[in-house]
């Protein structure tokens, strides 16, 4: 099985292109079909156990991809069946279709089996499903032992990743040639279940990538405090939320890590500062955090001016960017790197609702905006002014308790002050902070998860 770290993700137009150029160089559709449905084919086998198999084929190439799938199943011997709900409408399906000699009966009259292979739309959904063929793909999913969709769930869109009406949530999902963005972003992800990519042959390339394991520079002889790098936190309002970053800063490996303003408390290697401008202006700051516990009245608005006016690498996060709504100008005259960390509520009032996929929406901030945009959630994305983006692959719904976003912008700032570049300093903290939760499991709080990133900081 293809590991999902690190691999291209592709719209349905950049996947139409790569299966192009794949033809354009000596291959046919009828080929690229032919290589997907045996392994589908092969991954089914696999899931199914000798139980029976029951695939639903669409009119499309995915359709295709289907009755190639069934063929192999029955070459190696195993009880399949095939129901169609159209006729196959493009040369390639119905080449498909005439390879399969078993009868083919319309979706409606389908007797359900314990496998289910969902091969009626892939990448060419256009519309919300015909209701009786809903209705029918949800009962026969239900009746299912195990339910596999190919290439997508018939019903999530591939680039924007909405479902259109009531998609089953399907077991496994192969993804074949590539990973689309439904694989990756919700709501359609967690209707994939566990995904896997299937190789078609089809050279696929993006500059948009699943968050690999980052590559740290370990300590050596000539390291001290400064050089590994020095974070100062702004303290504010709610200590526990700047006490929780800095903790992470320190686990995530950052040389030195100074709270300013804050009250006290903390690991005893903490260093605690007033808020001054000896303090705020000390050179050796490899990376400036505020936003964590800041509040947002007038003082905090004070401590957000004086952040931005510093020459620092600024990361912004939670009550920061609440305030930055009226202060966005400052970002274009900023030199030095700003990296935002918004969830969908701070992304949604710092840019609105905006158009397209959350990938979209995060590059288009960040292409405003010149910084580099977390946008946080079960399916963080990160995105550079230049286009590039990444998008996390390892994702644990216990993330979402409080004080866990403090916990992601102290690893990223320590990335920061380190010296990595900007980009690459927050797709380092975003894996660093999905793999610490990884680690824990379930049912653990962001104090947890700060300790844990000790382990996960010392596995690279
Ligand atoms: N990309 C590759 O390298 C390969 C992909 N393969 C497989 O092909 C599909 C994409 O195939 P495509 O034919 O483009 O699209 P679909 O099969 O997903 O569906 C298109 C047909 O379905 C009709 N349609 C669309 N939405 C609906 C709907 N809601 N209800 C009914 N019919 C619908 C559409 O007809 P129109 O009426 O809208 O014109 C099309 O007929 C990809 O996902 C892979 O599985 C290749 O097999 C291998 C290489
Ligand atoms: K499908």
């Amino acid at each position: 099985m293809t590991p999902i770290a690190g691999q291209p993700v592709l719209t349905a137009n950049e996947m139409r292109a790569a299966e192009q150029q794949a033809i354009d160089a000596g291959g046919s559709v009828e080929a690229l079909m032919e290589r997907a449905g045996r392994e589908v084919a092969r991954a089914v086998a696999r899931l199914a156990s000798r139980a029976p198999v029951l695939v639903l084929c669409g009119p499309g190439n995915n359709g295709g991809d289907g009755y190639v799938a069934a063929r192999f199943l029955a070459g190696i011997g195993l009880d399949v069946r095939v129901a169609a709900s159209a006729a196959p409408a493009t040369a390639a399906a119905r080449a498909a279709r005439a390879g399969w000699s078993g009868p083919v009966t319309p979706v409606a009259d389908a007797q359900p089996a314990a496998i289910l292979v969902d091969a009626l739309f892939g990448t060419g959904l256009k519309r919300p499903l015909d209701p009786a063929l809903a209705d029918c793909l949800r009962t026969l999913a239900g009746k299912a032992r195990r339910t596999i969709a190919v290439d997508l769930p018939s019903g999530v869109t591939t680039d924007d990743a909405r479902t259109l009406g009531d998609v089953p949530i399907f077991d496994v999902t192969l993804a074949l040639g590539a990973f689309k963005p439904a694989h990756l972003l919700q709501p359609a992800a967690r209707h994939c279940g566990e995904t896997r990519l299937l190789d078609i042959g089809v050279d696929v390339r993006s500059d948009l990538h699943v968050i690999e394991k980052p590559s740290l520079r370990t300590p050596d002889a000539d390291s001290h405090k400064y050089n590994r790098g020095m974070v100062t936190i702004v303290g504010g309002a709610m200590t526990g939320a700047s006490l929780l970053a800095a903790e992470a800063a320190m686990r995530a490996g950052a040389g030195y890590v100074a709270l300013l303003g804050g009250q006290g408390g903390g690991p005893h290697a903490l260093v605690h500062k007033s808020f001054d401008d000896d303090a705020l202006d000390d050179d050796r700051i490899g990376a400036l955090l505020i936003g964590p516990g800041l509040g947002r009245d007038d003082g905090a608005a004070r401590r957000l001016d004086r952040a931005l006016a510093t020459a620092h690498r600024l990361v912004l996060d939670g009550d920061a960017l609440h305030l930055l709504k009226d202060r966005m100008a400052v970002l274009e005259s900023r030199a030095a790197p700003v990296i935002l960390t918004p969830h969908a509520g701070e992304f949604a009032a710092l840019f609105g609702e905006g158009e397209g996929s959350k990938i979209d929406r995060a590059r288009a901030a960040a292409r405003e905006t010149g910084a580099i945009v977390v946008f946080k959630g079960a399916d963080t994305v990160v995105a550079a002014p230049d286009g590039r983006a990444r998008i996390v692959g390892d994702t644990n719904d216990w993330l979402s308790t409080a004080g866990t976003g403090d916990v992601l912008a102290g690893v990223i700032s320590a990335m920061l002050a380190g010296g990595m570049p900007p980009f690459e300093a927050a797709t380092a903290g975003v894996w660093l902070h999905a793999d610490a939760a990884r680690r824990l499991g379930a049912a653990f709080i962001a104090d947890d998860l700060a300790a844990m990133l000790t382990e996960s900081r010392a596995s690279l």
